[in-house]
């Protein structure tokens, strides 16, 4: 749903989603759902059963015959419009947990599905993600009740207008003539408000950023330190007015309009008023079509009313299910092959590949071609941003080349099972992951359990006195959020990123800056134990602290996407005159 489309194409497109989102309650739970495609019908049929036979009764008062038939009727009709609504919330509440939940796990399955980090690059897919990940569980029970709210506004309204036609067809035309535009012009009023202030347009969602930001615990320290409160206030109460003034001016004109489709509401009421008066007076209709007249007029009133409020509100939900099916449909165009993964490797190669971020037409690294030997310790190194991070992301395949190939021994990487070569590797990255997981969990990841192995790892990495001194166990939560929760220090974070590193224990190492949050005593102690526990293994590890180049057998010098040096140290002090500047700069800054 656009910004920028015509009435109609917004309408259709309205109805569009709307039908996904009902074979969505289907999906998520048949039975409840068939439920409600029997009480709905039910609930909005009901009422006007009882007004048909309050008509009967009045009719037969009038002409002096038993009223007890319709009375029965008329008792039954309502004793069942009471029962219902509890009934259908019951089983409304059955749809939204299914629905929930079924959500949810589509959403994480499709996640998982994506091999690649493709659509996390793309920026068309930024703000669906945002809103897909907000933790926002009131859009199912959103979705559900003024969807089914609008599915039972429409079936009252198409029989009351079907009751009212077998009187007058004409009247019946003329009143939806005036009620369909009245409404419409009431949805907009609702719509463009709701936008403008609460959720899409450019300026709600700074409103949005300015109000959340004095209010975020990353932010706190800065904001504070620097005093942000009165720029920020500031600059919402700024843009809070001249949002308002906006709105207001869209308001006043539709109100205008609207007002001008009452008049016209209340005339075309008031003539059939009139007309059913006279029907009446020459005895074309018995006294009771006044009752059925009058209840249908304040009916349909409410139920237009409800109508374009529901539809309004549930608007935004739409969009939701729209970014939903977006994500749900984004196809992850990473080569997957069948081939198992060569356990036997003995080199693995850089094919003169090129590369640039999807959706960015940059190339990010140029012809890069080096051959690794199995076992080999390699450094990368290279000033920020000169491709460093992007060449380990694309040996991960979590990217395809654009150019080139990466092979092990002579077998493209592309041809073997994703899953079993992700399985192959282990990595600590530059900004690991902090899971909101007991400590075990974190180390252990998706791995098989072993909490003395976990224990042994944690010691490894200098995490023991932590442990010990703030009695923090394996089963300890690593979040202050969750009740006897911890959190720890950047620097014990990052141990324990590389604890889960050496947990996964592949076969290829790769370590993205992975001291970066350690002291230089301690960034020894973790070089020396993962060069000891993966002396056998094929270790890439990225740094811009030359002092760690002592630990690679050969250093992989990247500069703006190209290499420009691959020799052991010595050799590239002696070569590569770009690499003894950095290396000399270095070590300058330590005598
Ligand atoms: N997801 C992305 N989409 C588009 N461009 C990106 C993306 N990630 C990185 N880049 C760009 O690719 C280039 C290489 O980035 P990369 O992170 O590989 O550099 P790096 O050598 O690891 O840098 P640093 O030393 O700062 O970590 C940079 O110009 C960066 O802006």
């Amino acid at each position: 749903m656009k910004q920028k489309q015509s009435r109609w194409q917004h309408f259709t497109e309205y109805l569009r989603q709307l039908e996904k989102t009902y074979r969505l309650f289907g999906a998520a739970a048949p039975q409840a759902a068939g439920w409600l495609m029997v009480l709905l019908p039910l609930q909005a049929v009901l009422p006007l059963v009882a007004v048909q036979a309050g008509q009967q009764i009045i009719n037969q008062l009038v002409q002096r015959h038993p009223i007890w038939a319709s009375f029965a009727i008329w008792l039954v009709a309502m004793a069942v419009t009471q029962i219902l609504p509890t009934i259908t919330l019951f089983v409304q509440g059955i749809l939204t947990d299914k629905l929930t939940g079924f959500l949810n796990l589509k959403l994480m399955g499709k996640s998982k599905e994506l091999k690649s980090l493709n659509l996390f690059d793309n920026s068309k897919y930024f703000d669906d993600l945002q809103m897909l990940k907000s933790d926002d569980s009131w859009r199912p029970v959103n979705l559900i009740v003024f969807g089914l709210s609008i599915v039972q506004q429409s079936i009252m309204l198409v029989v009351m207008f079907v009751m009212l036609a077998r009187y007058n067809w004409w009247l019946t035309l003329a009143l939806i003539a005036v009620l369909v535009p009245q409404s419409i012009s009431y949805y907009r009023i609702q719509q463009d408000a709701f936008e403008t202030m609460v959720t899409r347009s450019k300026n709600a969602r700074k409103l949005n950023y300015y109000s959340s930001l004095l209010l975020d615990r990353l932010d706190a320290k800065e904001v504070r330190l620097f005093n942000m409160f009165t720029p920020i206030i500031t600059k919402y109460r700024r843009l809070f007015n001249q949002t308002q003034s906006q709105v207001n001016q869209v308001r006043r004109k539709q109100a205008l309009v609207g007002t001008s489709y009452l008049i016209l509401v209340v005339a075309v009421t008031g003539y059939g008023f009139y007309w059913f008066i006279t029907a009446v007076q020459t005895g074309t209709y018995q006294m009771g079509v006044l009752l059925l007249y009058i209840t249908l007029m304040g009916y349909i009133s409410s139920s237009m009313a409800k109508l374009v409020e529901d539809s309004s509100l549930l608007y935004d939900s739409l969009l939701w299910i729209e970014k939903f099916y977006h994500f749900i449909d984004f196809q992850d165009d990473l080569h997957d092959g069948r081939q198992p993964f060569p356990i036997d490797f003995q080199t693995v190669s850089v094919q003169n590949v090129s590369f640039h971020y999807p959706f960015s037409d940059q190339l990010v690294l140029k012809h890069v071609n080096f051959t690794v030997q199995r076992g080999e310790k390699i450094a990368i190194v290279g000033e920020n941003g000169s491709g460093k991070s992007t060449l380990v992301k694309l040996l991960l395949r979590f990217y395809d080349p654009s150019a080139g190939q990466i092979q092990l021994d002579q077998q493209n990487v592309q041809t073997i099972e994703i899953n079993a070569y992700r399985q192959a590797f282990s990595a600590t990255f530059q900004d690991f992951s902090k899971f909101k997981l007991s400590l075990g969990e974190n180390v252990a990841a998706a791995h098989a359990y072993d909490p003395t192995y976990v224990k042994n790892l944690l010691a490894q990495v200098g995490l023991a006195s932590y442990l010990q001194q703030k009695n923090v166990q394996l089963t300890t939560m690593m979040s202050k959020e969750f009740a006897h929760g911890t959190d720890a220090s950047g620097g014990q974070w990052q141990r324990i990123a590389l604890a889960r590193d050496l947990y996964a224990d592949g076969q290829i190492e790769f370590l993205d800056e992975p001291t970066a949050a350690l002291d230089p005593r301690s960034e020894q102690e973790i070089y020396q134990t993962f060069l000891q526990q993966n002396r056998h293994k094929t270790v890439f590890f990225v740094t811009h602290r030359l002092s760690a180049v002592q630990y690679a057998d050969r250093v992989l010098m990247l500069q703006n996407g190209r290499v420009t040096g691959f020799a052991s140290h010595a050799e590239l002090l002696q070569t590569n005159p770009e690499y003894a500047e950095l290396y000399n700069l270095q070590k300058a800054a330590y005598q």
